[in-house]
């Protein structure tokens, strides 16, 4: 080897392999998405970010990487020559070539140092941007069209999406990186040393027959058969990884729920429950994880032996010829490192088995997500027409998902100042219609023309009061202002003890009782004026004075604004101008006060 024109010959090399390797993995990834299942699922989800009409920069980072993975390659050959150099020095006492090898050495290493540095570098921040994107973009799709809520009503439900937003996206960046990169760098490694390999094996003697190059085709048959009993040992990994996903996520789950309704758990004095819950979901846990360790124990111990035997099996090949002064000790050396660069070549898909079985179960879980998203899109809509102060159905038809009819035909006007009490037995299908008008139910059938976006507010029974102060609650989904205005609405709505902790950040959720959070909401009514308001049982925690109280306030306040209720109690009839009563199979009466 001659050192003085290395840095002319790794460029060449350079030049030559990077083009190469770029046309390459081009056509094996889209030889993959055309011909596997596992690689379309890779495409669809990384192709949206590697589109060149949105940006190059992806492209160009994945370039740069995979030039840095083959510079990694080139110094590992460039090593391997050194330890020759060095060995035979060594070998042959000559101090001359010593210092000059320690020199080479020094260069070599602090290149080695930088690369390894700049990659690092490369690629993580590759993978944090693609990362951020792929996190964006599937947030955006979780949050459009209220996917977040419609996924529960399509055929193929899917289990913890939050789980899949967060962990999943982090595990295909990370696993898409690395496998692709190892690959490369394995087929790289494997041409390069084969050759070096090919130029020092010698002819080897197999029952009686020359084998000429024998190492190269020794290396090639060991590691060939290895890989044929490893896949077959570490095949259960695949559906073992799903698994261990799928409990883990199930068994958190359960403890969020613990935590959710820790109150009514708490009451119920449930806890004996719970924890049998809890241990059936953890035990289901453990044994898988016990299974991966066997299984695991199997197919490592495999792979460890095969790497061991690998370690002694060039010298002794090489031994014979070192012995007989064929060969140097610098070429057995550097035969032993080429060995053990083809066998970790050869060996990429044994050794990245299990990575590779859980990539699957990521894969899978992320395209079940972008399909239950793409399904929930595609469930019918019932897009209400935007009107001014008036709220029109037409022929409007609500059914259940199994078909059964809820509301049949139901025609029906309020004009600004209007309100209509919607009345009927539980489960008949009053919240239902709620939905409905909201736009939310997918079984529905009709036309309805009310105020839109602003305009309309929806009162649930059970408020939702987001993170962060109570002013942000009470504006809630509108930025909060410092207007005065929320002062005064938690006073109407009796709420003053309130006014001085209108900034404080606290889990209000939890420490309002379940009426106040309900005049809250009607503070919130009071605050944003809008055309139409829908209040489903919004007032059910509240006693029979309070909630007079409310309503009272309201259609003085707002007089314009149409006012449908879902309540059971009767005294509300005072406050509406129209009955609007659910009788079960479609049926419905539409009386006066
Ligand atoms: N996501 C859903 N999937 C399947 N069935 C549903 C779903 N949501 C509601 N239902 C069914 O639709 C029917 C109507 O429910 P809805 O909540 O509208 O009743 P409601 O009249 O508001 O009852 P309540 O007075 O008890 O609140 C019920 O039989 C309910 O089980």
């Amino acid at each position: 080897m001659d050192w003085s024109n290395e840095l002319i010959d790794s460029l060449t090399w350079l030049a030559i392999s990077f083009p190469l390797c770029l046309v390459g993995l081009a056509a094996v990834l889209a030889g993959l998405a055309r011909y596997t299942a596992w690689g379309r699922q890779v495409r669809r989800l990384a192709w949206p970010y590697f589109r060149p009409g949105r940006s190059w920069v992806p492209l160009a980072w994945l370039a740069l990487i995979v030039l840095f993975t083959l510079l990694s390659v080139r110094m590992n050959v460039l090593f391997s020559y050194w330890y020759n150099g060095f060995y035979s020095a060594m070998q042959a006492l000559d101090a001359t070539a010593f210092w000059f090898m320690l020199g080479v050495f020094g260069v070599l290493a602090t290149l080695h140092v930088l690369r390894a540095l700049l990659a690092f570098y490369l690629r993580q921040a590759f993978m944090i941007r693609w990362r951020v994107w792929l996190t964006e973009a599937l947030m955006a799709r979780w949050l459009d069209k209220q996917a977040y809520y419609r996924t529960h009503h399509v055929a193929h439900a899917i289990d913890n999406p939050d789980q899949r937003v967060q962990q999943d996206v982090d595990s295909f960046v990370t696993s898409s990186l690395t496998l692709s990169m190892g690959l490369l760098d394995a087929v790289v490694s494997l041409f390069s040393f084969t050759l070096i390999l090919w130029t020092l094996s010698g002819a080897l003697a197999v029952f009686g027959v020359e084998v000429p190059r024998a190492m190269v085709f020794l290396v090639y048959i060991y590691v060939i058969v290895a890989t044929v009993f490893a896949v077959r040992i570490g095949r259960p990994l695949v559906g073992l990884s799903f698994l261990n996903e799928r409990f883990n996520a199930s068994f958190r789950y359960a403890l969020i729920r613990l935590r959710e309704y820790g109150e009514s758990i708490a009451f119920f004095r449930g806890e004996a429950v719970e924890r049998k819950t809890l241990a059936g979901r953890f035990a289901d846990v453990i044994a898988n994880s016990w299974a991966i360790v066997f299984r695991s124990l199997k197919f490592q111990g495999f792979n460890l032996t095969v790497s061991q035997i690998a370690v002694v099996f060039p010298f002794i090949v090489q031994a014979p010829r070192l012995l007989s002064k064929e060969i140097t000790l610098g070429d057995v050396i550097q035969t032993a490192q080429a060995f053990g660069q083809v066998e970790e070549a050869l060996s990429f898909l044994r050794t990245s088995y299990d990575e590779f079985a859980s990539y699957r179960a990521v894969l899978d879980r992320l395209t079940g997500f972008l399909d239950a998203v793409e399904e929930a899109g595609q469930l019918p809509v019932l897009a209400p027409t935007p009107t001014q102060g008036r709220l029109s159905l037409q022929g409007l038809s609500v059914r259940k998902p199994t078909g059964e009819a809820l509301i049949s035909d139901l025609d029906l006007q309020l004009q600004a100042g209007d309100a209509l009490l919607i009345r009927g037995p539980s489960g008949i299908g009053k919240t239902t219609l709620l939905r409905a008008l909201a736009g939310l139910w997918p079984y529905v059938e009709g036309s309805v023309g009310r105020p839109v976006e602003g305009a309309a507010l929806f009162l649930p029974q059970k408020p939702y009061l987001p993170l962060g102060s109570l002013r942000t609650a009470l504006y809630y989904p509108e930025p909060p202002a410092e207007d005065g205005r929320a002062e005064g609405v938690l006073r109407l709505c009796q709420l003053a003890n309130l006014i001085g902790r209108l900034d404080e950040q606290a889990d209000w959720g939890r420490i309002l009782s379940l009426g106040e959070q309900q005049r809250l909401a009607i503070a919130r009514a009071l605050l944003v004026q809008p055309e139409i308001v829908f209040l489903d049982e919004a007032s059910s925690a509240m006693d029979e004075g309070l909630e007079h109280a409310m309503y009272g306030l309201l259609r003085d306040s707002l007089p314009n604004t149409i006012i449908v209720s879902v309540g059971h109690r009767s005294s509300l009839g005072a406050f509406h101008t129209r009955t609007l009563e659910l009788l079960g199979e479609g049926r419905w009466r539409l009386m006066p006060g």
